[in-house]
């Protein structure tokens, strides 16, 4: 019998190796041996052709300008990014502005952070092998260049070596199929002739990934809920089948799958089909220092961009996302080559106007041959930036972020000039695969169809008078009219799409800017009174707006307009210690925030705390801010209100006492509250503020999920009333627990480790480095440095003391001995009364004697007290005033003289 292998011709491209093979098998005992092994070859070598293929795709990128010109190598430029990894439940539907906005906020909790070369492992915290990956991120943040660059170290060997396909794929290309038909395995051959030309048929057996980036740019149903099923690799059937059944893992249930969107389309696919979710949050700030030196590699000239950077707030800020680095980096480089570096922009809007310039100028110089690059506003390139505005306008009010050739004619765009204009505008496909007929256009980043959109608007009114924001492009009269009305529309527009918009469009007023793009408008300047004008009516605007979100923006728009009276008002009263509760309403908190983080302090250092006198704010990080229970009502009221959006509030280490709990209830039983976590650790909270958290919680269930109340008062009861409550809050009541591998071998611990006393023999504890050795002392396990209270029952002679951690454990000098040192505080108790002891200096202590002592610590504030706790009542013992520079840790020391000395913590949750 004959067995005939019909391949077709393989041609492989390796270096200028030809290999072409034909082979016919006529022996049909060798037929599986000889098949196994030619396919073998054969898969090796087409795994080799489509990494070769992959390196030269993806080896070089090109940004922006470099498009028509020379591109770079992507292992040059590539900066690593600050990855998040979150669970499915957290897919989301947020605004890209608020997200954006969110990287001025120190976070609250811990990120869990993921390399990319860790995507697809199996740790150990998964309960399952991850099948599908879904990464999020706003737009121009590095989802595209991090699936390339994954790609890319895939092709060279470096990174998943166990995977033997990884077809990337991009939803701007898959939108062009989307009327055709086609078999999953045609789908592959089409996209990857190198596939094809193997003869590759079967993919089940293979360990495949598929890369699909940019969902939020498909332009076909993809409802995963409803669509019909498909198993069958080689059964053709329309994209969204293949690829819906491919995301649910019934076609191909073998294959990975990794996703990349936008914020706004994650919702597309159902969180029980997704693995793992993770957001690509741009630059860390080391990062974006590591971009610019990795973008100007000459020491001096990079030194002197990141200077500039760190002297701009906003820039700083807006530098954690990668588009607007490389924006920030054309920008300066051009000013820095002409000479113009005392004028480097320092706002939103000068950027962008720059960024104009320096694209106008290469088009002239690189594309029309000009060399008089002072004319830059050539009347074609004028024609092509009005044309932009308009398209990017009309399209940023009906929400759409991707345009097809037509929408460009219709707004009289000759396509080949918006293709040379690569700055602004990005051809989407790979030019080398002339695989289809439509392009599609897109800004290469929202913030510049926003600028494009305001230099329309703007340039509109000016030469004509009309308002485009007002409706039926009616005539407004004034500047100051036409200003507030597009105020008045980014405040009321639900999802702040018209932010950035408005930064552009007042910044556009100014004449510096103005004069910048002279040629291209006219300069006409903003009357001083009708800028002043303006000014005020943002001003009365931020007092009415209760949303913190509107507000950042209107304060961001002050700072366009280069206005600093609103900052110097605040500033005048903001002076750290000194800020009076009631001399700001809670509508200008917002505005405080900004005025903090605009300041050259870094991010690290914004503690408001440091501001406060004492009562009175609204805002998630106000651990140790000297609020008292008065407070408790302003933050109460803040919680009712719906355009408070505050998932976490720490109101930790404040003295908010259980009548400042009753208060802050009355906001956790609002519908409108919609705090996640709330901690009140060390607020002198009993057992009746806690009856008031349940029931509150009870009454309000659907929120709260995290709630810490250690270090409170609570006794064994209070806690009791939490475990009667609700079943799905997790609950911090961290306790102080005795360290075993500190205790001296004469102490025996008991009673959940809260009892101590001495026993008749050594106890056979192992020898361990940080056991005290000679005097019988032992320490708690955690240290502290918040506030924190405890108490003591003791009997015979004791000492009750904090330290530091390094005391010394071995022999029995003073720098081992509690009190002895200045690493440590005690307080002495014996039947003869009480010493205080500290640097070997005895303080002696009059008045109260009591077995029950309460210790107080304030760490923060560097007090440390003892009182005398009897029938309830508190007599002050003895107070160290220290300056605490690391954790203290509760500590003892247990004298076997008398015998039947012991010690009982109390009371310490
Ligand atoms: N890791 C990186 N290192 C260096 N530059 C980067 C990196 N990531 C992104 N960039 C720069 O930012 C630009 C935009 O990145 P990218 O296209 O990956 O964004 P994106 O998140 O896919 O945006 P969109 O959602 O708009 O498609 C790139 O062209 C490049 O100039």
């Amino acid at each position: 019998m004959k067995f005939l292998v019909n391949f077709h011709v393989l041609e492989y491209r390796n270096n200028s190796t030809n290999v072409a093979i034909s082979i016919n098998v006529h022996v049909p005992k060798l037929q599986n041996v000889l098949s196994f092994c030619f396919s073998e070859s054969v898969i090796t070598m087409c795994q080799h052709t489509l990494k070769s293929n992959l390196k030269n795709r993806f080896g070089y990128v090109f940004e922006g300008l470099d498009k028509a010109g020379n591109s770079t190598l992507l292992n040059r430029i590539y900066t690593e990014l600050y990855i998040t990894e979150g669970t499915p439940a957290e897919v989301s539907c947020k605004h890209e502005v608020k997200l954006i906005e969110r990287a001025f906020l120190r976070p609250t909790k811990p990120e869990l952070t993921i390399r990319r070369e860790d995507i697809f492992k199996c740790s150990t915290g998964r309960d399952k092998p991850v099948r599908t990956v879904m990464t999020e991120g706003v737009a121009g943040i590095g989802k595209t260049v991090l699936t390339k660059k994954f790609a890319l170290d895939w092709a060279e060997g470096n990174i998943y070596q166990h995977i033997q396909f990884i077809f990337p794929l991009s939803f701007r290309e898959l939108n062009m199929l989307m009327r055709e038909k086609f078999s999953l395995v045609e789908l592959i051959h089409l996209l990857f002739p190198e596939i094809k030309e193997a003869g590759i048929h079967i993919f089940e057996e293979f360990r495949v990934l598929f890369i699909f980036d940019g969902l939020d740019e498909c332009r076909f149903d993809l409802d995963l809920k409803t669509k019909e099923v498909l198993t069958d690799v080689t059964e053709p059937a329309s994209l969204d089948v293949i690829l819906t059944n491919l995301m649910k893992g019934k076609l191909l249930p073998s294959a990975q799958v990794w996703i990349t969107t936008r914020p706004a389309a994650a919702h597309q696919i159902p969180p029980e089909l997704v693995d793992l979710v993770t957001e690509v949050r741009g630059f860390n700030d080391p990062q974006k220092e590591e971009y610019f030196r990795k973008r100007f590699t000459e020491k001096e000239e990079s030194r002197r961009i990141i200077s500039h950077i760190n002297s701009s707030r906003s820039i700083f800020i807006m530098c954690h996302i990668p588009v607007f680095c490389w924006i920030t980096a054309t920008v300066l480089e051009d000013a820095i080559k002409t000479n113009q570096e005392r004028d480097l922009p320092k706002s939103l809007t000068e950027m962008y106007v720059y960024f104009l310039v320096v694209l106008s100028k290469v088009k002239n110089i690189k594309y029309d041959g000009r060399t008089d690059i002072d004319t830059f506003w050539t009347p074609e390139t004028k024609d092509t930036i009005q044309s932009l505005g308009k398209l990017a306008f009309e399209q940023l009010m009906k929400g759409n972020l991707f345009f097809y050739e037509s929408d460009l004619t219709e707004c009289g765009i000759d396509v080949r000039a918006a293709s040379v204009y690569s700055g602004v505008f990005t051809e989407i496909f790979q030019e080398e695969r002339g695989l289809f007929h439509e392009n599609v256009f897109c800004f290469v980043h929202l913030s510049i169809q926003e600028f494009l959109a305001a230099l329309h608007v703007h340039l509109t009114f000016t030469n004509t008078g009309i308002n485009l924001l007002a409706g039926e492009e009616s005539a407004s009269t004034t500047f100051e009219d036409f200003h507030q009305c597009a105020v008045d529309k980014a405040v009321q527009s639900p999802n702040g799409h018209l932010d950035l918009f408005l930064r552009f469009l007042l910044g556009l007023s100014l004449e510096t800017n103005q004069t910048f793009l002279q040629g291209l408008i006219t300069v006409k300047g903003s009357e001083s009174s009708s800028s002043q004008n303006t000014v005020q009516y943002i001003k009365k605007k931020i007092g009415e707006n209760v949303c913190i979100m509107k507000n950042n923006n209107l304060f961001h728009c002050l700072s366009e307009l280069k206005d600093c009276s609103l900052v110097k008002e605040i500033q005048a009263i903001l002076r750290p210690g000194k800020l009076p509760a009631d001399k700001l309403p809670p509508a200008k908190w917002a505005t405080l925030v900004n005025i903090i983080l605009s300041s050259k302090e870094k991010l690290d250092e914004f503690y408001l705390n440091k501001y406060f006198e004492s009562d009175n704010a609204a805002t998630g990080l106000l651990s140790c801010c000297n609020l008292t229970d008065m407070s408790c009502s302003g933050l109460a009221s803040a919680l009712q209100s719906k355009c408070l959006l505050l998932k976490e509030l720490d109101l930790s280490n404040n003295d908010l006492k259980d009548s400042g709990v009753k208060l802050l209830c009355e906001g956790l039983r609002s519908p409108h509250c919609t705090l996640e976590t709330l901690s009140l650790s060390g607020c002198l909270i009993t057992k009746e503020g806690c009856a008031d958290l349940v029931s509150s919680l009870r009454l309000n269930p659907s929120h709260l999920k995290k709630l810490d109340v250690s270090y409170n008062h609570l006794e064994e009861c209070g806690v009791k009333h939490f475990s009667t409550g609700q079943k799905d809050l997790k609950l911090a009541l961290q306790t102080l627990t005795l360290d075993p591998s500190s205790t001296h071998k004469n102490l025996i611990l008991s009673d959940n480790n809260r009892k101590v006393t001495v026993g008749g023999e050594q106890q056979p504890y192992p020898d361990h480095p940080e056991r005290f050795d000679v005097l019988e002392q032992l320490m708690c396990a955690d240290g502290l440095t918040g506030r924190c209270y405890w108490e003591v029952e003791w009997r015979g002679k004791v000492h009750i003391a904090v330290t530091y951690r390094g005391i010394k454990r071995k022999g029995e000098n003073d720098d081992c001995s509690l009190g002895k040192n200045d690493e440590s505080w005690s307080l002495l108790c014996s039947d003869d009364g009480h010493s205080g002891l500290h640097k070997n200096e005895m303080a002696s202590i009059y008045g109260a004697l009591s077995n029950r002592v309460g210790v107080y610590l304030d760490w923060p504030g560097g007090i440390l007290s003892f009182f005398a706790v009897s029938s309830g009542k508190m007599t002050h013992l003895h107070t160290f005033h220290a300056k605490f520079t690391e954790p203290v840790y509760p500590a003892f020391r247990i004298t076997t003289q008398p015998t039947g000395s012991s010690l009982f913590f109390s009371h310490i949750l």
